[in-house]
């Protein structure tokens, strides 16, 4: 059986595209992506998903017009809304997994709770190792905890999407050493390709993991 993925994004999606290049190989095997859907509207992924062979469906799911339509919950309309979204989609792109990749939102029970329990696990990638740097700019955080000294290395994990950010179980964890010298577009770098790795294990993993669990 094929497992279908919805990828979550806000930007470049390099990582996005790791996934996709990956579901053609055993590095991700009887998986597809079916659809991507971004909180920006001008995420280059949104090409990245257009441009992928066969191309993937993709929604964009903006944020700023809630602050008005929505004004005493703004961010708890948005989630619903993604939640329905994403719970309505056709049958050949309802998901087995959610993977945020670079998701820049804090997902809010409104959206945790229907995606729970409709049994769909969500996963993220965090550029750094739990505990460590919960939240948006954990790179540069980390490359100026190093130039502190207070650090020597930092990391990338997969891990599940629970309310309290950053903190739920990991699935992959790989710790990547800061170099003395090294400038942070330097690590960013290597922080970059470490990810690209790991997703597609994370992805991998939580996939075998839900199919484990249904057996
Ligand atoms: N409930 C959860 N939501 C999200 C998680 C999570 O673990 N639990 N992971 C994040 C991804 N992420 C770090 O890995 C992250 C992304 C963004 C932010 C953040 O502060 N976002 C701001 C908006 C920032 C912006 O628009 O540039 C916000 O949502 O107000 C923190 C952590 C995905 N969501
Ligand atoms: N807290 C999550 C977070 O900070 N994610 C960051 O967003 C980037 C998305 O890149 P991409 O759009 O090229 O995949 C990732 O490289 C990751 O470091």
């Amino acid at each position: 059986m094929t497992s279908r993925i919805v990828v979550l994004i806000s930007g470049s999606g390099s990582n996005l595209q790791a996934l996709i290049d990956a579901t053609s190989t055993p590095l991700l095997p009887s998986a597809r992506i079916v659809h991507v859907i971004s909180n920006r509207k001008a995420a280059y992924g949104l090409t990245r998903a257009a441009n992928a062979s066969p191309p993937i469906p993709t929604s964009y799911h903006g944020f700023p017009p809630y602050k008005t339509s929505h004004p005493s919950d703004p961010r708890g309309a948005y989630d619903a809304d993604l939640a329905k979204l994403i719970l309505n989609l056709p049958e050949d792109q309802y998901p087995d997994l959610i993977v945020c990749a670079g998701w820049m939102h804090i997902l809010s029970p409104k959206f945790l709770d229907p995606i729970d329990g409709a049994g769909i696990p969500i996963i993220n990638l965090h550029p750094a190792l739990p505990g460590a740097f919960d939240g948006a700019g954990a790179i540069e955080r980390a490359w100026e905890a190093f130039q502190r000294g207070e650090i020597a290395e930092t990391g990338v994990m997969i891990h599940y999407v629970i309310k309290e950010v950053d903190r739920g179980e990991p699935i992959v964890v790989k710790k990547v050493e800061i170099k003395a010298g090294e400038s942070v577009q330097e690590l960013t770098e290597r922080i970059h390709d470490i990810e690209h790795v790991a997703i597609v294990e994370g992805a991998k993993l939580a996939l075998e993991k839900k199919q484990g669990d249904a057996s």
